[in-house]
């Protein structure tokens, strides 16, 4: 659990990427865009110039920095303390997202990425092309954490609004069971002109399949930037009862309060003179309380009608939510700073910065379809844009050549991953097939 331990599996630690960033990345977006409209945009060729040097699937490993979250959940013997948990896991899996206006490269056909850190491991491949299908299997002894992303990406004129289709299942192994979800949308407002901003919106529902516990958490969609990137929601448990309140912002932190300790302070409500800080609570907790009120939630509490114009100024504080001192709220994650000049190196967490190191410990043992190896993604890191283009052109072009006329199967994609129902779920899903880590990489095709 010692996640401040950098590099613990990793060998060694990199506080900045190699070369900054070159300016005006986020240049004539538009130019490249007006095709576009409505258009599905994975097929769309993009310069480099709007990359990030890093691959989708590596991207996807940034949903493990907090992954620590889920040995607490393991620990926990009530059930609505582990939905608390997992629910905390999933809001922090997205946490690496605020900034990250870079365009990560798609991964190519049969391109792996293995990653180790403080007990956890984790494998991704890329099984499909079109439509891109990105599946990845992490294992701890105490977890495993899997799914599949197929990133839908629209332009939509004045921003891009991506879907990432797909389920993501959390099972913890002492207690057998599985709990699943999907990712919220994403939109990348300012496409025009202004600067780029990354905003996630939407509802995510928390499913446990053994026992019908729940939790339901709004991302919700800023009308000003004071309220951007707020998230709340509740844990209810098999009686459809909720127990617990979530609150928080996806880039920051989020906080619990227990149902009893909610609603005894939501019916304090009569006492008008409360002093300023007592007000200000307030607007909070009517706030939670209004998502009770929302469409999906089968429960009705009595209560005194909120005052929506209260709603309006509300702001969560940007470090700490505020709540008063006689209700008993927990901070359930906080979010780690970004490292110095991160605007310099496009805006990567200090653990996204890892995710392109060439660790000497195991550059010989890497599969040689690890996202490591790629040079187009290595040029860019390096600062080497005309380099980088004209590399992934010709991995493009070669992916082409290999591809042309062929099932996946013909060419021994996938490798590492097998589509099916998942017992636990019975959702279609992409399951690994175990044998990555012996490390035979027979029979597998050169892809760079
Ligand atoms: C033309 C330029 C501006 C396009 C830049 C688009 C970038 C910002 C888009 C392209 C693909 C997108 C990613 C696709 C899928 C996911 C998985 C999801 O669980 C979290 C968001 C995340 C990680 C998206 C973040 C934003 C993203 C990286």
């Amino acid at each position: 659990m010692n996640m401040t331990n950098e590099g613990l599996d990793c060998g060694f630690h990199r506080s900045r990427l190699p070369s900054e960033m070159n300016q005006g990345q986020e240049g004539n977006i538009m130019s490249i865009l007006k095709n576009c409209l409505g258009k599905e945009l994975s097929k769309v060729t993009m310069p480099v110039t709007l990359n990030e040097p890093l691959s989708f699937l590596q991207r996807i490993c940034e949903y493990m920095e907090y992954a620590e979250i889920l040995n607490q959940a393991s620990n926990e013997e009530d059930p609505a303390d582990r939905m608390k948990f997992v629910a905390t896991f999933a809001v922090s899996a997205l946490a690496s997202n605020w900034e990250r206006v870079g365009k990560p490269f798609n991964p190519l056909l049969g391109e792996t990425y293995e990653f180790q850190r403080n007990g956890f491991k984790i494998v991704c491949e890329q099984v499909s092309h079109h439509p891109p299908i990105s599946a990845f299997h992490a294992e701890s002894p105490h977890y495993k954490f899997y799914g599949s992303i197929n990133p839908k990406i629209k332009f939509m004129g004045k921003s891009i609004e991506i879907q990432p289709k797909g389920v993501v299942t959390v099972e913890l192994l002492r207690w057998k069971e599985a709990y699943t979800w999907s990712n919220v949308n994403c939109c990348v407002h300012n496409i025009v002109m202004g600067k780029l901003w990354i905003e996630q919106h939407g509802t995510m529902e928390i499913k446990n399949h053994s026992n019908g516990y729940r939790a339901v958490l709004e991302f919700k969609e800023a009308s000003s930037t004071k309220e951007a990137n707020q998230v709340y929601g509740f844990i209810e448990n098999n009686q459809k009862i909720p127990v617990y309140r979530l609150y928080g912002k996806w880039n920051k932190l989020l906080r619990c309060v227990s149902e009893s300790d909610f609603q005894r302070y939501v019916h304090q409500k009569s006492d008008k003179k409360a002093d300023a800080s007592n007000d200000r609570s307030r607007k909070i907790f009517s706030k939670l309380n209004n998502l009770k009120m929302s469409s999906f939630l089968s429960v009705s509490i009595q209560e005194d009608p909120i005052d929506t114009t209260q709603l309006e100024d509300l702001s969560i504080n940007d470090d700490e939510v505020q709540i008063p001192s006689e209700i008993q709220s927990v901070l359930l994650w906080k979010c780690n700073e970004r490292p110095e000049n991160s605007d310099k190196y496009y805006h990567f967490t200090d653990f996204a910065m890892q995710l392109n190191a060439m660790d000497p410990e195991i550059k010989d043992v890497l599969c040689p379809t690890d996202s490591r190896l790629r040079p187009d993604i290595r040029c860019l890191e390096e600062g080497d844009n005309s380099g980088a283009s004209a590399q992934k052109n010709r991995l493009e072009e070669k992916q082409r050549n290999r591809t042309r006329n062929v099932k996946h199967n013909e060419i021994g994609v996938p490798r590492w991953f097998k589509h099916g129902i998942n017992p636990l779920t019975k959702y279609e899903d992409w399951m690994f097939t175990g044998n990555y880590w012996e490390r035979n990489y027979s029979n597998i095709s050169e892809i760079f």
